[in-house]
C-alpha cells in the first residue's frame, strides 16, 4: 500500500486552520500573544520637543562665540516644563526627557559647561543649532499605523503598544490542546513501577512543543487500553472545547492499539492514517466536530518528531502565528545508506565547521531512544528512495535548538 507523503499529509492537516476567536488581555499579560487587530498610535511621542541630554537649554545665537556666560533663569526636570521664555543671554537648566522651553532651540550638554554659581553658567563648547532636541512626534504621531495584525507581541512590540497608551490589547485566543496518553504499561513520573511498566514521558515533551507554539495545554493523563476509558477522556477533551486533541500511542496495528476504533466510535472523520515517514509512520489525522484530532505514535522520539513537524505548525496557524520550519543546508559529517520509501528524519548534531555547517548523524536511530534525541540538535531530512550519501555531501537539516 502506498503511504501518504509527508508534505501532502501536512497540507491536509493544515487545511482550513485559521485563528478563530480573539480576546482582550491586559498589556502585562500580553507577552508572547498575537495581535488580532492592527494598532494605531493613540498619542504622539514625544508629545513635545524634548531634551535628549542633561544640560542647558539655550538660544543658538547666544552660544555662537565661546566661551560665553549665561544667566540661568529656571529649571526643567522631566515631567515639569519651565513655564517662561528663554531670552537673549539666558539659559534654563534642563534634564533628559524634559520639554524644551519656549525661546530655546539648542541643548548644551553639561559636560561642556561650568557652573559659576546658582544663577550663572559658562558655556565652554556648544553644538550646532537644534542639537540634543528630540522633535515632537519623532517616534510616532497620533493615528500612525504602529503594529500589524498577526504581530507576535515581543519585547519591542509590547513597549511600543504601551507607549502608544494601550492598557489592554486585542489578541488571538490561544488554541487549546488536549493530550491523552494511552497504554496499560504507563505510569506517571515518580511512580513505583512494576517490572513490566514504563514511565509515561511523551506528554511532557509534546506539551512543551505546543506551549512554545502558543497553545494552552490540557493534559488529561493516562487511559488504560480499554475502549470506555479512552472514550471518556476523548469526550472530556471535546467538552472542554479542545481545538486539537492528541492521543499518544495505540496508533499502530496491534490488538491493543485502540485509538482508531475509539475515535471512529466517537464520530471522528478520518483524513489519513499512516504516512511515509520515519519515525512516525502510524500518524493519524481526523476531525471530531470542530476538534482536530492527531493520533501520535507511542514511540517517544516518533511522538516528538511528529509534534515538531505537524502539531507545531497546526497550533501556530490556529493561534495566528507565522510559521516556517528552520530548514538549512549542511554537509554530512558521516556517510548514510540508501533510503527506503519513508522520508527519514535522522537525529544529528549540527555544528559549525571550516566548510560551513556540519550535520553528523547518530549511529543508532531507534525511535525509542530519548537520550540520543536529547543530544541531537537537528534532524537530517532524507527524501524517500535517496541513494547512499557520502561524508561531505550536501543535505537538508531542520534545526531543533
Ligand atoms: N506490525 C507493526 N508493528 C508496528 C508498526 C507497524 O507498522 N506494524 N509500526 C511501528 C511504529 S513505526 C511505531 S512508531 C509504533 C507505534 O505504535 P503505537 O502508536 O501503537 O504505540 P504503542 O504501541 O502504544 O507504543 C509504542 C511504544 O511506545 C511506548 N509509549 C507509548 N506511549 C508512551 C508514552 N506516553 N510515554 C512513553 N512511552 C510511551 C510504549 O510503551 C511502547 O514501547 O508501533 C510499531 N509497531
Ligand atoms: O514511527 Mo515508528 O517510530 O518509525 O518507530
Amino acid at each position: 500500500m502506498a503511504l501518504l507523503a509527508v508534505n501532502e499529509a501536512l497540507e491536509r492537516l493544515l487545511d482550513g486552520a485559521e485563528p478563530s476567536e480573539s480576546e482582550t488581555v491586559a498589556i502585562a499579560e500580553a507577552a508572547g500573544r498575537v495581535l488580532a487587530e492592527p494598532l494605531t498610535a493613540r498619542r504622539t511621542q514625544p508629545p513635545f520637543d524634548a531634551s535628549a541630554m542633561d544640560g542647558y537649554a539655550v538660544r543658538a545665537q547666544d552660544v555662537a562665540r565661546l566661551p560665553v556666560t549665561l544667566r540661568v533663569i529656571g529649571i526643567a526636570p522631566a515631567g515639569k516644563r519651565f513655564a517662561g521664555v528663554v531670552g537673549p543671554g539666558e539659559a534654563v537648566r534642563i534634564f533628559t526627557g524634559a520639554p524644551v522651553p519656549e525661546g530655546a532651540d539648542t541643548v548644551v550638554i553639561q559636560e561642556d559647561t561650568r557652573k559659576l554659581d546658582e544663577n550663572t553658567v559658562e558655556i565652554v563648547e556648544a553644538p550646532a543649532k537644534g542639537r540634543h532636541i528630540r522633535r515632537r512626534g519623532l517616534d510616532f504621531r497620533e493615528g500612525d499605523a504602529l503594529l500589524d495584525k498577526g504581530r507576535l507581541l515581543d519585547a519591542a512590540a509590547l513597549s511600543l503598544a504601551a507607549a502608544a497608551n494601550y492598557p489592554a490589547l486585542p489578541v488571538v485566543k490561544r488554541p487549546l490542546l488536549a493530550i491523552i496518553a494511552t497504554g496499560d504499561e504507563l505510569m506517571p513520573p515518580g511512580s513505583d513501577t512494576g517490572p513490566d511498566q514504563i514511565i509515561a514521558s511523551n506528554a511532557y515533551g509534546v506539551a512543551a512543543i505546543a506551549e512554545a507554539a502558543g497553545a494552552r495545554v490540557l493534559d488529561l493523563g493516562i487511559a488504560p487500553d480499554r475502549r470506555q476509558a479512552i472514550a471518556a477522556l476523548v469526550r472530556r477533551a471535546v467538552d472542554e472545547g479542545a481545538d486539537v486533541l492528541v492521543t499518544l500511542g495505540g496508533a499502530s496495528v496491534g490488538d491493543h492499539d485502540l485509538t482508531h476504533a475509539v475515535l471512529t466510535e466517537q464520530g471522528m472523520e478520518l483524513d489519513f492514517w499512516k504516512i511515509a515517514m520515519r519515525p512516525g509512520k502510524p500518524l493519524m489525522f481526523g476531525r471530531l466536530g470542530r476538534t482536530r484530532f492527531i493520533g501520535l505514535p507511542g514511540n517517544p522520539v516518533a511522538s516528538l518528531v511528529c509534534s515538531y513537524l505537524f502539531l507545531k505548525p497546526l497550533l501556530a496557524r490556529l493561534g495566528g502565528r507565522h510559521y516556517a520550519p528552520d530548514t538549512l543546508r549542511a554537509k554530512l559529517g558521516a556517510p548514510l545508506p540508501a533510503n527506503d520509501r519513508r522520508q527519514d528524519y535522522i537525529r544529528a548534531t549540527l555544528q559549525d565547521g571550516p566548510e560551513g555547517l556540519l550535520a553528523t548523524p547518530f549511529i543508532v536511530q531507534d525511535s525509542s531512544m530519548l537520550k540520543v534525541f536529547a543530544n541531537a540538535n537537528a534532524l537530517i531530512v532524507r527524501e524517500p528512495h535517496s541513494p547512499a550519501a557520502n561524508a561531505g555531501d550536501s543535505c537538508t537539516v531542520i534545526r531543533l535548538r
